[in-house]
């Protein structure tokens, strides 16, 4: 028996990391988790070993606190914490079951033994026989069941002996839409049916293989999800499907749900704490066994894992924004393997990275036999203005359209007549967009927003002018069609209503940024069109081609189902870009081997580890001295760069691109030990550090 628990304490600071040896508590065990005593604070700790022996003075926990962890959840902290260059507790913070709830718990009412005979006596003498009145019949007829709002009449009843009344866990469920919506399960197609096999026969080994279904856009993925989780099921084992932002992907769980029931548990942000909490027990406790959810639910605390899927693959979406900023494909990946389960990331339009590394099976054909709608390129050069002429003939003659533009918003930025002067965010280094419904102009990466000006400040004029155009602004023109316009982006808060009133309309247009061209599936649209093809592709990203194919295929793949003779319009100003070109072709593989010939060339993933250290400050100057002292450090490391001030500090940017296979993890702690130096060093005091590992 090992007396000593090795713990991490959960803090942000990034100098601090474990672990501690503390005295281990009755009935803990690498998982538990605690509560320690630590310097003058009161930590929440992590169990991460059990050992024998310390070489320190051990202080004993405060306490144990409810919900352990599963110990391979830990090591999958602990191996986070490696791979992106952060610190365990950051790392093990991320798994910890949700926060603000507990348990509900409320009074249980069931009937004794007295109260069972009472019941049927009853029957045969009436209920006045028995002193009960005709509401005390009913209730105990009803029981057992919450007492709720009955609680008075059901402790008269428990003070005869008839009814025992307890504390008992009560279940917050999310409402899902498709709750008793039974769809028919179709008959697989011959492709769908390969596919499906494909997953099974690897499933079924000791060391299943990573998968990419490469399926063209309404090839019935998701129908395959379907059949690989019943059949994982079967086996016993649990299934994790990772989907996109969940507001814009209703349709996914509804299809689970409805396919499933109540062994499905969702987690996303979106849930109330309580759900939340209850949703993440019942994964824990195995009473769930299929768990749908983003980015962050590749932690949910399953057992015996069979099946990961990772939908949507090429979606933005799976890389977290904070430290560690882990990709939750990387994670599934690493999941699967600690589990033997099969991964199967899909797509339309997969990555690179993962046509590269992946074994493809291939979904080459739409389920509904249609033909991919024809995709005409508009050429903008000649033709100023937000919709071509040729774009707006088509928006005339088509009854339901979809509309792609990027920038949310009326127009993108306001400057003086008179004196040229910009309106700018105070924090940020970019324009201010003007809101019109709102009544504002708002920067979109701090949301610093304040009224729209009159006059110019600098010099008094009150001739301001309008730049651009965006959603809002393209809602406004549209409607002169004479059709319901429809509005989606990040202004606009429940995507699903506007997806609902979309798919009902029998005439409407939705335009919206590029959650529009995300996985729907609308039956009769007719006309898909980019209005700014291009606004993907001049971000100065090496991901930009990636991007603006992904894009323009993805929005392709909303028209034309089930339905001939849709089309598709793709604004540019340049057409012979490839990344247009080939969607315009539907050529992924063309597009896929140029692509990945040209990373090979400049060394970008997945030929690198591209490792982005960015440091900032609010001190003038700060932030470029201390990417300068990182670059010192990474002999070969591209920087520093300055980039635009955000939320009130300067920026400056190192990156590495470092090796792919065993390489990997050196040049990750190479970086890692760069920048711990660095923020030991008092001089960069005021500068802050981020690591990016697999930067986008
Ligand atoms: N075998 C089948 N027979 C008939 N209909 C099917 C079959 N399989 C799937 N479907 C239906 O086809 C439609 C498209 O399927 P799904 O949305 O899964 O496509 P997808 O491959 O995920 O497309 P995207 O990449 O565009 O999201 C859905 O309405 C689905 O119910
Ligand atoms: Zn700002």
């Amino acid at each position: 028996m090992s007396h000593i628990v090795q713990v991490e304490p959960l803090t942000t600071a990034r100098a601090l990391r474990g672990p501690f040896d503390y005295v281990r508590p009755d009935g803990t065990d690498v998982g538990s988790l605690l509560e320690v005593p630590f310097g003058r604070q009161r930590l929440t700790a992590v169990v991460t070993g059990v050992v024998d022996h310390s070489e320190h003075r051990l202080a004993a926990p405060l306490r144990v606190l409810p919900d352990a962890l599963p110990a391979d959840l830990v090591d999958l902290g602990l191996w986070l914490a490696r791979e992106y260059a952060s610190t365990p507790a950051r790392a093990l913070s991320l798994l910890l079951p949700p926060r603000g709830a507990r348990e509900r718990v409320q009074l249980w009412a069931h009937r004794t033994p007295d109260g069972d005979a009472a019941i049927q006596a009853e029957a045969h003498l009436g209920a006045t026989e028995l002193r009960l009145t005709g509401k005390q019949g009913a209730l105990l007829q009803a029981l057992p069941r919450f007492a709720g709002p009955d609680l008075g009449a059901l402790r008269r009843l428990e003070a005869r002996g008839l009814v025992e009344i307890g504390p008992r866990g009560r279940r917050r469920a999310p409402q899902h839409t498709a709750v008793g919506i039974r769809r028919p399960q179709p008959g697989l197609t011959a492709d769908q049916q390969d596919a499906l096999d494909a997953i099974l026969a690897t499933a079924a080994t000791d060391r299943p293989e990573r998968l990419l279904l490469h399926g063209v856009t309404g090839s019935g993925k998701t129908e395959v999800y379907l059949r690989a989780a019943a059949a994982t099921l079967e086996r016993g084992r649990a299934v994790l499907i990772l989907v996109p932002e969940i507001g814009l992907t209703p349709q996914m769980i509804d299809r689970f749900v409805g396919r499933f029931g109540d062994t499905v548990a969702v987690l996303h942000s979106k849930l109330g704490a309580g759900e939340r909490y209850d949703e993440w027990r019942r994964l824990r406790s195995g009473a769930a066994r299929v768990c749908v959810g983003p980015r962050s639910a590749v932690f949910a605390p399953m057992d015996r894992l069979g099946l990961v899927v990772v939908d949507e693959e090429h979606d933005g979406s799976y890389k977290n924004e904070g430290d560690p900023r882990y990709d939750a494909r990387l994670v599934a990946e690493k999941r699967a393997l600690q589990h033997g389960a099969v991964l199967v990331c899909g797509s339309a339009t997969p990555r690179p990275e993962s046509v590269h590394a992946l074994r493809r099976v291939r979904l080459p054909r739409r389920v509904d036999g249609s033909s991919m709608p024809a995709v005409e390129i508009v050429d903008l050069r000649h033709a100023p203005g937000a919709v071509h002429p040729r774009t707006h003939e088509a928006l005339v003659d088509a009854r339901k359209a979809i509309v792609l533009l990027n920038r949310r918003g009326w127009s993108n930025f306001l400057t003086c007549r008179s004196c040229g002067r910009v309106w700018e965010c105070p924090q940020c280094d970019v324009a201010l967009v003007l809101h019109r419904s709102q009544d504002r102009v708002a920067c979109h990466h701090c949301g610093h927003a304040e009224a729209v000006p009159g006059t110019c400040p600098d010099c008094g004029s009150i001739s301001i002018a309008r730049h651009g155009a965006g959603t809002e602004r393209l809602e406004h023109d549209l409607a002169a069609l004479g059709r319901p316009v429809l509005r989606l982006d990040a202004d606009v808060r429940h995507a699903g209503p506007v997806l609902a009133a979309f798919e009902r309309a029998d005439s409407a247009i939705l335009v919206g940024t590029q959650v529009v061209a995300k996985g729907h599936d609308f039956p009769d649209v007719d006309l898909g069109v980019v209005l700014d093809a291009d606004a993907t592709l001049r971000f100065p990203d090496f991901r930009a081609e990636e991007r603006t194919f992904a894009l323009v295929t993805q929005l392709a793949g909303r028209a034309g189902r089930g339905n001939a003779g849709a089309r598709v319009l793709v604004q540019t100003i340049d057409p012979t870009a490839p990344a247009i070109a080939f969607a315009a072709r539907h050529d992924s593989d063309g597009f896929l081997r140029g692509e990945l010939e040209r990373r090979e060339a400049l060394r970008y993933p997945p030929f690198s580890t591209l490792i982005r250290i960015v440091c900032s400050s609010e001190s003038t100057g700060v932030a470029h001295a201390a990417a300068t002292a990182i670059h010192a450090r990474l002999p070969g490391a591209l920087g520093p760069a300055p980039l635009f001030r955000l939320r009130g500090r300067e920026r400056s940017q190192v990156v590495l691109k470092g090796p792919v296979g065993p390489g990997r993890r050196a040049a990750v702690e190479q970086a890692d030990a760069a920048v711990r130096e660095v923020s030991a060093d008092k001089a960069y005091k005021a500068a802050a550090f981020s690591v990016d590992v697999d930067a986008q």
